[in-house]
């Protein structure tokens, strides 16, 4: 992007910074005209949208290179770097369809053999699931089921699973020794009074739904924009709004430890992405999700199944099905549209990737609706006219960079005709998704315990640490952006009444103080009154949402602003405080005005 950057005329750059929403399309189109005439655009353009060039695609010989690095380790008992090899050997891996002789089932089997050898026992039972789904038929995939569900003391399962692998295996001395384990099994169960659980099914991403009760409004504030009200008296704890993301993004320093649906911490069985080699999801319920479903049973699987006797034959159906169809999926899921082992979603900045998801996501529902009615349709407020010089030149750079790599890579399910070609209207609807992403973006954080020794927990789920090395400090990670369409109508105030947090995905708003009817509920942006003193704050707010802070906390006098950057009087005999010039003079208009005040009453 520098290059591009860089070559832009200085009259041109000029213009773009200075242009407004009336000669945004204007502008956009001068710029685009540019590009077009420079040869290095069109090759930027190639080189990420054309899978060729990618390095995010799938690639047999590496997965192959890594399942045998996997194999080596397995047998040398080195089953921390047998998973992290077969792994990586799931990333690469094409998904050849072919039921038999699948790369992807074997690698998955193989895993959940090194997962078992960890103890790891659900881990390695989901591992076996995958592997099943896609070769229902693999006997070392249900032996290896069985032998997890033993270790979990589901005994009635296991003797299923060793059962339908006795029926499957082929090889004579492969059936005998299950049998002889079959055997001890039995002996086993009946010994044994335990209480089973169903263990087919994946983790399950929907979050316990509690429901807000309280009815909000959007009222217009003349300082704010549009704002949340309630229409009654809130007590502090209250759930106000929960709210799934209309588009949501992982940050580039979490792409290998969280998932890239739910944004949760990454499992040690993690699932990759089928068609491409970038995205991690913490199962396949996410993967689906994101992607959309790339496997199906075939028929050979199938005629595999009903011909397994009786309850066996449902028990197998149950396990490999393991009901993915009651999942609801988009029909331009979140992903799907960048996965072609493309370079751009990899390399442009989430923001930007950001945009393409809205893009996608609107043109998937609104089938009629051309590009025109785009901005105008998602009811965001934006800050274009606010953006600083350089910002208005990046957004002009990204938006015809995106929309040329949504264009050239892919198959793209929602059509691009109605977008009509790329020209100065179509960009400037994208340069102001881009700043409407900017005002109107909620970062998603989890908390993250931090050991004594300063070690974070990133191992993926398993547990690296001992007792010993236990947490005792907690702390914020930023893991993902998301723009929710109704939390993006709670204004800022540096002393909030509203705590945001989120499960998974889902934005959750509490109330944190008691708040009468037809009050403003408004959450902190990130800086708060006694933590940031108030000229790091406005600048804050500036430069991240391009907004002149107007709440409680920045116009009435904080003891708390006061004293966070003063100074003891020098003299001893003195107990009044020293402000800096710089502190004071963003002060002196409050304490003016609480003088005056004071005054007065
Ligand atoms: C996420 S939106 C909030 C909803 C917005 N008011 C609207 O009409 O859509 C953020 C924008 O609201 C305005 N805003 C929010 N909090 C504010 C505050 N404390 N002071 C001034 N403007 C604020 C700014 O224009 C900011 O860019």
């Amino acid at each position: 992007m520098d290059i591009l950057k860089a070559a832009v005329p200085n009259s041109l750059r000029k213009v773009i910074g200075n242009s407004t929403l009336d000669t945004l399309p204007d502008t956009c189109s001068s710029l685009h005209n540019f590009f077009l005439k420079f040869q290095p655009f069109c090759e930027i353009v190639t080189q990420l949208s054309d899978s060729s060039y990618g390095l995010c695609g799938k690639n047999k010989d590496d997965a192959l290179k890594y399942k045998h690095l996997g194999n080596q380790c397995f047998v040398e008992a080195d089953y921390v770097k047998a998973l992290d090899y077969y792994t990586q050997a799931l990333r690469k891996a094409p998904n050849d369809g072919a039921i038999e002789n699948n790369l992807f089932a074997t690698l998955y089997a193989n895993r959940a053999t090194v997962l078992y050898k960890m103890s790891l026992f659900i881990e390695c039972l989901r591992d076996c699931n995958r592997a099943l789904q896609i070769c229902p038929s693999y006997a070392k995939a249900w032996y290896r089921r069985g032998k997890a569900n033993v270790s979990l003391g589901n005994y009635k399962d296991a003797i299923c699973d060793l059962n339908v692998a006795k029926i499957v295996e082929t090889a004579t001395g492969g059936k005998r020794q299950i049998e002889s384990e079959l055997k001890i099994i039995l002996d086993q169960s009946k010994s044994t009074n335990t209480v089973e659980e169903p263990q087919h099914k994946e983790n399950n991403l929907n979050t316990v739904g509690e429901v807000p009760h309280i009815k909000l409004q959007s009222i217009s504030m003349p300082d704010k924009g549009r704002g949340m009200v309630s229409s009654c008296d809130v007590s502090p704890g209250s759930l106000v709004h929960a709210e799934e993301p209309y588009a949501t993004i992982i940050l580039k320093q979490c792409r290998e430890t969280h998932c890239h649906y739910c944004l949760n911490d990454l499992p040690a069985d993690r699932v990759p992405c089928i068609s491409c080699s970038i995205p991690w999801y913490c199962s396949r319920q996410c993967q689906i999700r994101a992607s959309g479903e790339m496997y199906l049973i075939s028929a050979e699987a199938s005629y595999i199944l009903k011909n397994l006797p009786g309850v066996l034959g449902e028990y197998a159906a149950e396990v490999v099905e393991c009901s993915y169809r009651e999942l609801k999926v988009d029909d331009v899921t979140e992903h799907q549209h960048e996965c072609n082992g493309v370079h751009w979603p990899a390399v442009l900045p989430p923001e930007i990737v950001l945009a393409g998801r809205i893009l996608a996501k609107f043109f998937s529902k609104s089938s009629s609706d051309g590009i025109t009615s785009f901005v105008e349709n998602l009811e965001l407020s934006h800050c274009y006219e606010h953006m600083p010089f350089e910002s208005k030149l990046d957004s002009h750079i990204y938006a015809i960079v995106l929309l040329y790599c949504l264009k050239f890579s892919n198959e793209f399910k929602f059509s691009y005709e109605r977008m009509s070609s790329i020209n100065g209207i179509s960009i400037s609807q994208v340069v102001i998704v881009i700043s409407q992403i900017k005002v109107n973006c909620m970062t998603v954080v989890r908390l993250k315990s931090v050991d004594t020794l300063g070690l974070s927990d990133q191992s993926g789920g398993f547990p690296i640490y001992s007792s010993a090395h236990l947490t005792n400090k907690v702390e914020q990670v930023r893991v993902g952006k998301a723009i929710y369409k109704a939390g993006s109508l709670f204004n800022h105030s540096c002393k909030p009444n509203v705590h945001a947090y989120f499960l998974s995905r889902t934005l959750y708003l509490r109330t944190t103080n008691v708040i009468a009817a037809g009050c403003q509920l408004e959450l902190s942006y990130g800086p708060q009154v006694g933590l940031w003193d108030c000229k790091d704050r406005r600048n804050f707010l500036k430069d991240e949402y391009a907004f002149h802070c107007q709440c409680t906390g920045c116009s009435e006098v904080n003891l708390s602003d006061i004293v966070l950057n003063a100074f003891h009087c020098v003299d001893p005999n003195c107990s009044g405080a020293v402000l800096e010039s710089r502190v004071l003079e963003c002060e002196k208009q409050k304490i003016e005005h609480f003088l005056i005040s004071d005054k007065v009453a």
